[in-house]
This record gives structure tokens, C-alpha cells and sequence, in this order.
């Protein structure tokens, strides 16, 4: 069985070689030729997966190892009967974690409290919700848009999209799409924005085009550039619009789900997939194998900060977003590569999730938001 992955997904030798042949590939550039004689196709979200890349192959299997599928048509595969199978929520927890690094890089360069304000978030699926519960168990005030799941009847505080546009904090976690009764590309467009109020912070970290740059730049000229902007994704990935860096406080090149848990668990979990449609047993590779631990297992949170400062100096113990914008704009500013946001997604400097490192700490109050915001927690030491 020949097995075509991508070179940027972590472990693919180590899981599929039992299975086959593995040829790793540049998923960007991926062309026809390379995947016709292939069985199995294991792609991340850069390789368009599309009738005029798999017409004519003998690919049965199509793994991507990601949570968005705005990569894939889908239908062309189901009346091409190539089974495919993404990695559901495998990097909710590194995009959470991008999150709260974010707000507590504006708090501590900007003094941005966001506690004790108003939360939105936009998209309530395995990110939107990771995010809303890591606000809701810090007693945040905070609510959500998602018109394809408000009407689930639960303790989830839903509300209009006019609504999230009078928060304080907004963080957007909607997939990209085009069709359907509510399509995401520009949903935050001119009309959107100018309703946002000065001292706004706004995260980006689902899918570029859902915000509408040049509607961004004229807002951010609106209000004198009294607004907060931690963006991740970009229009026209790898692309970037250079004045829209220019105004935001975090830019970022599509990194937030690029933890070395979340990688490896979306990889992990096509493996798992390929495996099920073989009818294999996984036998050859555990799970404990195929998903590290942290660099840091652990520590002691000695000093007492105001709780921002806390989070933020815990937080950025682990994975400080500040590092990833910074080699962002030296990369671009001093570099002669071509393609420079491919470089530095493939060069990516790894980092590990909050969940992998426990905190101990002698107060309480710091113990459940530590909690609540990601980390493992060490209750003995209390
Ligand atoms: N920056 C990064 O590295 C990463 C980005 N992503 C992106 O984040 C997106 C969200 O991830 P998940 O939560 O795991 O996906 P998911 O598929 O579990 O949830 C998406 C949610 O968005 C909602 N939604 C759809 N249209 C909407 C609209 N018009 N307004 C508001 N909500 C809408 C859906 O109902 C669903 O609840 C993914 O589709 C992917 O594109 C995911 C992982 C990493
Ligand atoms: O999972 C997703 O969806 C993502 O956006 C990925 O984390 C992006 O990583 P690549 O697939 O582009 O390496």
C-alpha cells in the first residue's frame, strides 16, 4: 500500500510505516502526478483535496489531520466513494491555549483587564467550546454565537451576533464557508465592525476571510487604533496582507492549533481511522507513544500577583504568543526565503500545551484559575 503524507505532519513514519510505504510530500504543492498511484492520501489544511487532484488516482482513504475540513470537497469525494476522515477538536485545547496567551500578552503590554469584562465567542464547537467553559469556570461574563447550535437547550448563554459585537472581548471560532444559511466568509464585514466600540479586543484564530481585512483596517482607522488585535489567520493564506500586520498587536502565521499534543493527536487520530477502515487491530503503536508529554511536568507558583498578572506569568511559562509574532516580523523583515509563512509553520518552535504542566500554588482562589484557564493542578500541595 503506498501512503502519500504531508512532511508537516508530525509522526507520520513512526504510526504508517507498518501499514505501507510512506513518501512525505509538500502538501502545498502537492500535484496529480504524485498522488495517482497512491492508496492513501493524509493531508493538513494546505492541500486542496479536490476532484482535479484525486480524478484518475487509486486513493481509497483521504486523512486530513486537522479540525477545519474548508480544504476538502467532501461531496466530490462521497460520489468518488474515497472514505475520508478529519481530527475533530485534536488541537482545541492548543487553540484555547492561543487564546489566553493572547489576552495576557494585552494585558501585560497594554493593561488590558479582561476578567471583569464582557466575553463573546463566535462558533460553539470543540474550540468555541473549550474556550467558553475555560471563561465560564473563571466566573467571566460571557456568551455565545452559533446559530447552528442555539437552539440546544442547555446552560449555554447564547446570543445574537449584535450582541457579540457589544462585548469587550471577541473570539472568533467559526469554520470558513460559503453556503448554507449562515456563511461565514466575511461575516465580519463593514456593517459588523462599525458597530465594535473603542478598546475592543478581537482573536482571530478559526479561518481567514471570515473577517474582512480592508473593512478591519477601516475600522481600526475609525478608532484611531484604539482596538486590540490578536490575529492567527489570514485572507489569502500564505499571502499575508503586510498593512493589515502592520496594525495588529499579535500576528501570527496559522499556529494557534500548533501545539506538539495537538499536532500529534491529529495525527493520532487519522491513524486510528485508517486503521478502522483497514479493520486493523492498532497494534503497533500506543497512544502513549504517539502523544508526548510536556517539557515542563511542573511548577510551584510561589508569589501572589493581581490574578491577570498571574495567568499571564503562568501562561507564558509555557507558550508566550509574543515569541511567534516577533519571529513573524524579523522572518518577513530580514529574510530572502520565498515563502516565508510556510517557513515558519514547517520551522515551527514547539510548544506544549497548558494541560501538560501541573501548577501548585498555596492559594486557593489562584488554584481554580489556573484550573479553569488550562493548566494540571496539584491539590496535594495545598
Ligand atoms: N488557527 C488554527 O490553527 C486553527 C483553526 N481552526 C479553525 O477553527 C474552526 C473551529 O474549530 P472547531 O470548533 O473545532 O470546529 P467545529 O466544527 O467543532 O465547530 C464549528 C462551530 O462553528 C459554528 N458555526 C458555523 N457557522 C457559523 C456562523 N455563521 N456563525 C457562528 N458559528 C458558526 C458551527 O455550528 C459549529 O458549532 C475550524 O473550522 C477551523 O477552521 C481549528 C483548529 C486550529
Ligand atoms: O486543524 C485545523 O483546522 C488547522 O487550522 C490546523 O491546525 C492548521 O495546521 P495545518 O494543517 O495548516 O498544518
Amino acid at each position: 500500500m503506498k501512503i502519500i503524507a504531508d512532511e508537516n505532519m508530525p509522526n507520520a513514519e513512526k504510526l504508517f510505516s507498518h501499514l505501507g510505504s510512506v513518501e512525505l510530500v509538500n502538501g502545498r504543492a502537492l500535484t496529480q502526478a504524485q498522488v495517482k498511484d497512491a492508496d492513501v492520501l493524509l493531508v493538513r489544511s494546505v492541500t486542496k483535496v479536490t476532484r482535479d487532484l484525486l480524478e484518475g488516482s487509486q486513493v481509497r482513504f483521504v486523512g486530513s489531520a486537522t479540525i477545519g475540513v474548508d480544504h476538502i470537497d467532501l461531496d466530490y469525494l462521497a460520489e468518488a466513494g474515497i472514505v475520508f476522515s478529519s481530527a475533530p477538536g485534536c488541537n482545541a485545547e492548543a487553540v484555547a491555549d492561543y487564546v489566553f496567551s493572547g489576552l495576557s500578552y494585552l494585558y501585560m503590554t497594554k493593561k488590558l483587564q479582561w476578567l471583569d469584562k464582557k466575553i463573546g465567542i463566535i462558533g460553539y464547537g470543540n474550540v468555541g467550546k473549550t474556550v467558553y467553559a475555560r471563561f465560564a469556570q473563571m466566573g467571566c461574563r460571557v456568551c455565545v454565537y452559533d446559530p447552528l447550535k442555539e437552539s440546544d437547550t442547555s446552560s449555554i448563554h447564547f446570543v445574537s451576533l449584535e450582541e457579540i459585537l457589544t462585548c469587550d472581548v471577541i473570539s472568533l471560532h467559526a469554520p470558513l464557508t460559503r453556503d448554507g444559511d449562515h456563511p461565514t466568509k466575511g461575516m465580519l464585514g463593514e456593517k459588523e465592525l462599525s458597530k465594535l466600540s473603542a478598546g475592543v479586543a478581537i482573536i482571530s484564530a478559526g479561518r481567514g476571510g471570515v473577517i474582512d481585512e480592508q473593512a478591519l483596517i477601516a475600522c481600526h482607522q475609525r478608532l484611531e487604533g484604539d482596538i486590540h488585535l490578536v490575529l492567527d489567520v489570514w485572507d489569502k493564506e500564505p499571502d499575508i496582507n503586510h498593512n493589515v500586520v502592520s496594525i495588529v498587536d499579535i500576528a501570527t502565521p496559522h499556529i494557534a492549533g500548533y501545539s506538539k499534543q495537538g499536532r500529534e493527536k491529529g495525527t493520532w487520530m487519522v491513524y486510528q481511522a485508517l486503521c478502522q477502515h483497514l479493520k486493523l487491530d492498532i497494534v503497533d503503536v500506543h497512544k502513549h507513544d504517539a502523544i508526548s508529554a510536556g517539557w515542563f511536568s511542573s511548577f510551584d507558583m510561589s508569589v501572589e500577583f493581581p490574578q491577570e498578572e498571574m495567568l499571564a506569568r503562568c501562561i507564558h511559562a509555557i507558550y508566550d504568543v509574543a515569541r511567534d509574532d516577533a519571529r513573524l516580523r524579523y522572518k518577513y523583515r530580514e529574510s530572502k526565503e520565498n515563502n516565508v509563512f510556510d517557513w515558519l509553520r514547517k520551522h515551527y518552535v514547539e510548544r506544549d500545551e497548558l494541560n501538560t504542566c501541573v501548577v501548585s500554588t498555596q492559594k486557593n482562589a489562584s488554584l481554580n484559575i489556573l484550573d479553569a484557564v488550562g493548566f494540571s493542578i496539584d491539590t496535594n500541595k495545598n
